[in-house]
């Protein structure tokens, strides 16, 4: 085993700083979402990529979900060599067995459990005291470390759950063996401030804290998981489950490239590393479109076409002069490149730029003239290509000329 790759060997200190594991859970809890399933062939590609990414764990699937899922994790889990494979297991012989069984060809293997422990999911979904609830996960946790390297608790809808019987319900969970204790806003609910209180909490008061991990799982029902991620990690959160583009149940988990972008653009202000390939962020995205067919959001963060677009001419000013003006990451970081966009909103200094990089003399009174030219045809056509300013600038050059025609009709 690879202890590098061991929840239980990082003691949590959220005052020293150090280095945060990145769980993807984009083959499980994104998968989950309508419209983004995959079968064994899609998740092998993506996992082979999210090695590349350099990712800690890889969440491969629910094996007790359906043959096919049962028989990606396995490939999965013979197949990849560095990161933990982990398996999603109800508190169920039946999901346990299941998953302990796909996961048996793997370096490092993880079965996750779940639970749930707030009052509302242990009255109506589960039917279950807060003993039972207790009594069922310590015998799951056993029953799973026979089978694997460690076991990750989750604890479902923890977010909403009474801090001291959670924090129980996670001390159980350390004796009876789990090294990863996973706090899931299940949800979406809470804010920064509350799951950064609720992560003090627990380190303080579950017994055996200094001998395991800390994991968030966050939701994006209110456009917060990022935040909240981040901020579990201020509290000394050690893991946090993520998925590419922010795919997920509802509306999605934690985006991975978001959280670690904020955490290697801001390093001085959270003092924690990943080990993340940030320069494999932008293709990773793109597979994930490409194999669920499900195209990534122009102005996504870090991977959308836009994020490192520019087509205001005050921004492209401002970019030619200093690229800091109007970016905050250096696009090759992510895998992308800048692009300045010429169209309805674009200036002189813009126009200029491409014009001489398509090798045009450009004096003040031809820019003038052409610039004229080029904003009406902005309010014709959403962009302008080289094509169409080769087109223009023939015009300007030979007013006769008929090709350049087509251009203003
Ligand atoms: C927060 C999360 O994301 S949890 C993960 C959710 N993901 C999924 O559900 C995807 C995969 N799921 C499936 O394919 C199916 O739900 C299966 C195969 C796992 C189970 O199917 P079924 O046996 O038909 O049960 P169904 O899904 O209808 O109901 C869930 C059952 O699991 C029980 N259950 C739910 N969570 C847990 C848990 N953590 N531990 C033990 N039992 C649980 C429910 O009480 C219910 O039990 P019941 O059948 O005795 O009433
Ligand atoms: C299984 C758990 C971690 C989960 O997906 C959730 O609570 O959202």
């Amino acid at each position: 085993m690879n202890p590098a790759n061991q929840g239980s060997t990082d003691a949590v200190d959220s005052d020293v700083g150090g280095r945060v594991r990145i769980f993807d859970t984009t083959l499980r809890d994104g998968e989950q979402a309508p419209g983004f399933s995959m079968d064994r062939r899609a998740k092998l590609r993506m996992a082979h990529a999210l090695e590349e990414l350099g990712v800690d764990i890889i969440e491969a699937g629910f094996p007790q979900a359906s043959p096919d899922d049962f028989a990606a994790v396995a490939e999965i889990a013979r197949t990849l060599k560095a990161p933990t494979i982990a398996a999603l297991a109800r508190c169920q012989d039946v999901d346990i067995d299941s998953a302990g069984k796909a996961l048996q060809g793997a370096r490092h293997s993880r079965i996750h459990l779940f639970l749930s422990t707030s009052p509302l999911h242990r009255e109506h979904k589960l039917g279950k005291s807060r003993q039972e609830v207790i009594d069922i996960a310590a015998s799951a946790i056993r029953r799973a470390k026979a089978l694997v390297h460690e076991v990750e608790f989750s604890a479902e809808d923890a977010l909403r759950t009474e801090p001291d019987f959670l924090a129980e319900v996670f001390s159980v969970a350390v004796e009876a063996g789990a090294s990863v204790l996973n706090a899931p806003d299940t949800v979406g609910y809470v804010t920064p401030s509350e799951i950064h209180a609720m992560f003090t909490y627990l380190r303080e008061h579950v017994r055996g804290a200094d001998k395991v991990m800390f994991s968030a799982h966050c939701h994006d029902d209110l456009g917060m998981a990022v935040a909240n991620t981040l901020a579990a990690i201020s509290a000394g959160a050690r893991q946090v489950e993520c998925t590419i583009n922010g795919i997920g149940e509802r509306a999605g988990n934690a985006a991975l490239e978001e959280v670690v972008m904020a955490l290697h653009t801001r390093q001085p202000l959270f003092g924690v590393e990943t080990g993340i390939v940030t320069q494999r962020l932008f293709p990773t995205s793109r597979l994930l479109a490409e194999v669920t067919g499900q195209p990534v959001p122009r102005n996504k963060a870090i991977v959308g076409d836009n994020a490192f677009a520019h087509e205001s001419g005050i921004h492209q000013h401002g970019m030619l002069k200093h690229r800091g003006t109007y970016e905050i990451m250096r696009p090759q970081d992510v895998g992308a490149k800048t692009s300045l966009v010429l169209g309805k909103h674009s200036g002189r200094h813009a126009l200029r730029q491409r014009l001489e990089e398509l090798e045009f003399e450009v004096d003040e009174a031809t820019l003038d003239t052409v610039f004229e030219s080029f904003k009406s045809l902005t309010d014709r056509q959403r962009s302008i290509t080289n094509d169409d300013l080769v087109a223009l600038m023939d015009k300007h050059q030979n007013p006769n000329h008929t090709a350049a025609v087509a251009v203003e009709s």
